[in-house]
């Protein structure tokens, strides 16, 4: 079988390592760089495609080798990618999640008390630097806020982030842009990596809690800007470290709970290919917060990358015979009962 993938260099390094590739060969999958100097419809035979490109030419590129090759599934589909570029259809999809979670994946941990709920942090979303005067708008918000480019392309500046302490901070933003409430987690962020069927959950450390005494200390910076926190290097400050302890100590959400919502989103995404980040509000233990998802992010961070990956390589190949096992499976449970 051959895998085709398209993607930039530096996923491309990241992604596309060494013992992915030999434990895809293992199962007979090769992984096969598409050519961008040449049309991707006559480029292959591929039995999947896998992609994180944008851009109109890339889009016709696809429309065009699935017009040829129609069987070969591409993923995943850029309308369905294109809702996690604005981090409002990013975050409504979570909102929206019609999944009435079971009571396993909902259980408080002592099987009494108040039990597991998920939602999105209060925010809106500012389009001009008038609207950032606007009382009415922010008359919902409490500070302290994290301001987000209202974009998530992917670009350095999708990721530059901003700490707002109070109304003044507001004055040094650059909308489009939207205005998140900043909710106390205790400095660890949950990844949940998605892949098909497949869910893993990693603790990863988090931008410290903002304490009463910084909100109220009036003289304080108005406005603290950052990037990609959850993705920094290893190198650890003395400060750092301490802070690891705590993410040592830091509970998983349950299994159950977790799976359910990622199996939710899948759905409700129509995508194989993402992760989405989740902090647990220390106000109310039990509730969780999703605050970002992202397209095709950095798998080889998550543990056993290369089999996950393999797994859903292989799974996607033999979709038809899996499709078909499946009806088999039920037509023979029919004729059993
Ligand atoms: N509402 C919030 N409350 C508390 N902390 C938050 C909130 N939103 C974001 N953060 C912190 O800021 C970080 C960056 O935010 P976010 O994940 O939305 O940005 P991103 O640039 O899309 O990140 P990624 O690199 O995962 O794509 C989060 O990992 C988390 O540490
Ligand atoms: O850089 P890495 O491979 O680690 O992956 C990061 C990925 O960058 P890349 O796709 O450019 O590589 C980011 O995508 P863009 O928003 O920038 O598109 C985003 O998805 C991060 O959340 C990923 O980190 P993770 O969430 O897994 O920690
Ligand atoms: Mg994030
Ligand atoms: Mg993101």
């Amino acid at each position: 079988y051959v895998v085709g993938y398209a993607l930039a260099p530096k996923k491309q390094n990241s992604f596309i390592k060494p013992s992915l590739i030999s434990r895809a060969a293992a199962r007979g999958v090769d992984l096969v760089p598409v050519d961008d100097a040449r049309p991707l419809a006559d480029q292959g035979p591929f039995d999947l495609v896998i992609h994180k490109l944008y851009g109109h030419d890339w889009r016709a590129q696809l429309q065009a080798f699935s017009a040829r090759y129609p069987s070969v599934p591409v993923v995943d589909p850029p309308h369905a990618i294109d809702r996690l570029h604005n981090r409002i259809s990013m975050l409504q999809v979570v909102s929206e999640l019609d999944v009435p979670l079971s009571d396993a994946a909902s259980a408080s941990a002592d099987g009494e008390g108040h039990r597991h709920t998920f939602g999105i942090p209060s925010q809106v979303v500012v389009y001009d630097a008038a609207a950032l005067a606007d009382s009415g708008l922010l008359a919902a918000l409490r500070f302290p806020l994290i301001a987000k480019p209202l974009v998530a392309d992917g670009s350095a500046k999708s990721h530059k982030m901003s700490l707002v302490y109070h109304r003044e901070g507001l004055r040094k933003l650059r909308p489009p842009l939207v205005l998140q409430e900043f909710v106390n987690h205790g400095g660890v962020i949950f990844k949940v990596y998605v892949v098909g069927g497949h869910v893993t959950c990693v603790k990863r450390r988090s931008l410290p809690d903002v304490s009463k005494e910084i909100l109220e200390d009036a003289a304080a910076e108005g406005t603290i800007s950052f990037s990609q926190v959850s993705n920094l290097p290893n190198q650890r400050t003395a400060e750092e470290y301490y802070e690891d302890m705590r993410l040592e100590d830091a509970v998983m959400p349950p299994t159950d709970f977790v799976n359910e919502i990622a199996g939710g989103l899948r759905r409700a995404l129509g995508l194989q290919l993402f992760n989405f980040d989740m902090i647990r509000d220390v106000r109310a233990g039990d509730r969780y917060l999703v605050i970002d998802i992202n397209y095709f992010p950095g798998y080889a961070k998550m543990p056993g990358y290369e089999i996950v990956l393999t797994n859903f390589f292989w799974d996607m190949v033999h979709k038809d015979d899996v499709a078909l096992k499946e009806e088999e499976e039920q037509s023979n449970h029919a004729v059993v009962k």
